[in-house]
C-alpha cells in the first residue's frame, strides 16, 4: 500500500461538555473513496470541520502529505488541496454557473492582478484560460448550457455538481463531500455514483464522503468508517461493514 496521503489520529472535538468527536483515526490512500457514516449526531460533520480547518481539534493529529494541517484554518486547508462541499448547497447564487467557476480561481487569476491593471497580454491569456478551465468543467458536469445561468435557478441537482466543480477547479488533493446525495432522485445518486468514480480516475482525487444513502456509500467506496456518539466502532471494506454486527445494531439495523 502506497502511504497516505491524508492522516487522521486520535482526533477529538470538545464542545462545552460534549466529546463530539471521540479519538476518531483513519488514513486515507491518494485516490481512495472513504466514507464517514454513522446515526444523525454521530459526529461525522464535527469530523468534516476539523479536517477543512473550520474547528481547531480539542486533541490529534491531521496530516496531509505528511505535514499537519490541524488547526490551520479553512483557506489555508484549501490551499493545501483539501476542499469541501457543504450539506446546503453554498453557491454564488446570484452569479452564473460559469462566474462561480471563475470566482473560485480568483487566486490564480490574482497573482496576476497588476499585470491585470494595465491588461497586458499575460493578463488576458490568464483570464482566457480560467474560462477555458471553467468551460471544461461544465462539459464534464453536463452544465455547459447553464453555463450563463444564475447558480441559484439551476435544478438542485444541478447546483450540486456546479458545487462539486467549483471544488475540482482547485484542482485538490482530497475532495470532502458532505452528504452529496441528499435531495437527489435515484437517477441523480446513480449519476453521482459514476461522478465520483470518473473524479478519482481521471482526475486522481481521493474522496472522503458523508452519505446517510447506504446504496450510495456501498456503492461507492472502497473503506467506511461507522461512528457512534462521537466514536469509531469499525472501518472495512464495504462487505466487512455491511456484516459487522456492531454497525447492524447502530445504524443499518435503523433504516
Ligand atoms: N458548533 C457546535 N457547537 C456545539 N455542539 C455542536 C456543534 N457542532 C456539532 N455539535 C454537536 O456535536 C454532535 C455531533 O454533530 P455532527 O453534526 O458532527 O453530527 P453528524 O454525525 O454530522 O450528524 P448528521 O448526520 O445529523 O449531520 C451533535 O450532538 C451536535 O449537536
Amino acid at each position: 500500500m502506497s502511504a497516505p496521503l491524508l492522516e487522521v489520529e486520535g482526533l477529538s472535538m470538545r464542545f462545552g461538555g460534549l466529546l463530539a468527536v471521540d479519538s476518531v483515526g483513519f488514513a486515507l490512500q491518494p485516490r481512495e473513496v472513504f466514507a464517514i457514516i454513522g446515526p444523525n449526531g454521530a459526529g461525522k460533520t464535527t469530523v468534516f470541520n476539523c479536517i477543512s480547518g473550520f474547528y481547531p481539534p480539542s486533541a490529534g493529529r491531521i496530516v496531509l502529505a505528511g505535514r499537519s494541517i490541524a488547526g490551520m484554518g479553512s483557506h489555508n486547508v484549501a490551499r493545501r488541496g483539501v476542499v469541501r462541499t457543504f450539506q446546503n448547497v453554498r453557491l454564488f447564487k446570484s452569479m452564473t454557473a460559469l462566474e462561480n467557476l471563475l470566482v473560485a480561481q480568483h487566486r490564480q487569476l490574482r497573482s496576476t492582478f497588476v499585470a491585470g491593471l494595465f491588461n497586458t497580454a499575460g493578463y488576458r491569456r490568464a483570464e482566457q484560460a480560467a474560462v477555458d478551465n471553467a468551460m471544461q468543467w461544465l462539459d464534464f458536469m453536463g452544465l455547459r448550457a447553464y453555463a450563463n445561468r444564475a447558480a441559484g435557478n439551476l435544478p438542485y441537482g444541478h447546483q450540486r455538481r456546479l458545487e462539486i466543480a467549483r471544488c475540482m477547479i482547485t484542482r485538490p488533493q482530497v475532495l470532502m463531500l458532505d452528504e452529496p446525495a441528499a435531495g437527489l432522485n435515484p437517477q441523480e445518486k446513480k449519476d453521482l455514483q459514476l461522478l465520483i468514480d470518473r473524479l478519482r480516475r481521471e482526475h486522481g482525487v481521493a474522496v472522503l464522503l458523508i452519505e446517510h444513502d447506504m446504496g450510495l456509500v456501498m456503492g461507492v467506496s472502497e473503506r467506511i468508517l461507522v461512528m457512534e456518539y462521537g466514536k469509531p466502532i469499525a472501518t472495512g471494506t464495504p462487505a466487512a461493514i455491511r456484516n459487522d454486527e456492531r454497525v447492524i445494531k447502530a445504524y443499518l439495523g435503523e433504516a
